[in-house]
């Protein structure tokens, strides 16, 4: 039986399989904005995404997931909290089963129906999965979503659903814009943290932006019609894909804004 969501393999279970769940530095957590400290030194985010690197979509039985090409340094990170430059491997997202849960990140214990982690490497390293297992490995730029209006950048990866609705189906998807999703604020938080999926390495420096980005409702329920489950298999709808907040442990969560 593999990880997922469900009571008989999900987050409670992890741990039986990757130990580090228990770990020091472990994501998500609930980021309490007035318990974290303004850093001075904090640097504005530089993200440069060029759009002709982007590859397919796809269908990975947990998320749904956008790669892109990570040969040349075209779409990548700099600056912010990070030394050195992360190149952009893939974006995804987690999401619940209604309006009122979904995200991985908590703002005062509230959660948002959704969160979307573009996903960086160091180039210090040779490759991203060199970078996975590293302490400063990778670096993930969350966004919220909260209800609102249509949010018209969704609406392509949103058609692209209906084709890849089962585990393991992927399809081509090009000169799609990442930075099309990002708030026109890119005020965040920043902590040292982990993957929030199995094998939930502690190699993510996270970089959660404060400022949501909107979905209206009908929105977030097209993410509901993708499947966890394969073509052929008894229809489980992907929903709840989201590991709830984890213990801080003593770490430091800082803010870029005042
Ligand atoms: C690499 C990676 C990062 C995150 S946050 C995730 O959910 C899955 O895979
Ligand atoms: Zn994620």
């Amino acid at each position: 039986m593999s990880w997922g969501y469900k009571p008989n393999n999900g987050p409670q279970k992890w741990v039986e399989n990757f130990p580090i769940a228990d770990g020091v530095r472990q994501s998500p957590i609930d980021i309490v904005p007035g318990q974290a400290s303004y850093d001075a030194g904090l640097k504005p985010l530089n993200l440069k995404y060029d759009p002709s690197t982007c590859l397919d979509i796809l269908n990975n039985g947990h998320s749904v997931q956008v790669t892109f090409a990570d040969d040349t340094d075209s779409s990548r990170l700099t600056d912010g909290p990070i030394s050195g430059l992360y190149r952009l491997k893939q974006f995804h997202f987690h999401w619940g089963a209604s309006d009122d849960k979904g995200s991985e990140h908590t703002v005062a214990g509230t959660k948002y129906p959704a969160e979307l982690h573009l996903v960086h490497w160091n180039t210090k390293y040779a490759s991203f999965s060199e970078a996975a297992s590293k302490p400063d490995g990778l670096a993930v730029v969350g966004v919220f979503l909260k209800i609102g209006g249509e949010n018209p950048n969704l609406q392509k990866l949103l058609k692209a659903f209906d084709t890849i609705k089962s585990k393991g189906k992927q399809t081509s998807f090009a000169n799609f814009d990442p930075s099309t999703l990002l708030p026109g604020c890119l005020d965040y938080w920043t902590y040292d943290g982990s993957l929030t999926t199995p094998p939930l390495y502690e190699s993510v420096t996270w970089i959660v932006c404060k400022e949501p980005i909107t979905a209206s409702s009908a929105q977030m329920a097209k993410f509901r019609t993708l499947l966890f489950s394969a073509d052929g298999a008894a229809p489980d709808c992907m929903v709840n894909n989201y590991r709830p907040p984890q213990p801080l442990k003593g770490r430091a969560v800082r803010a870029s804004f005042k």
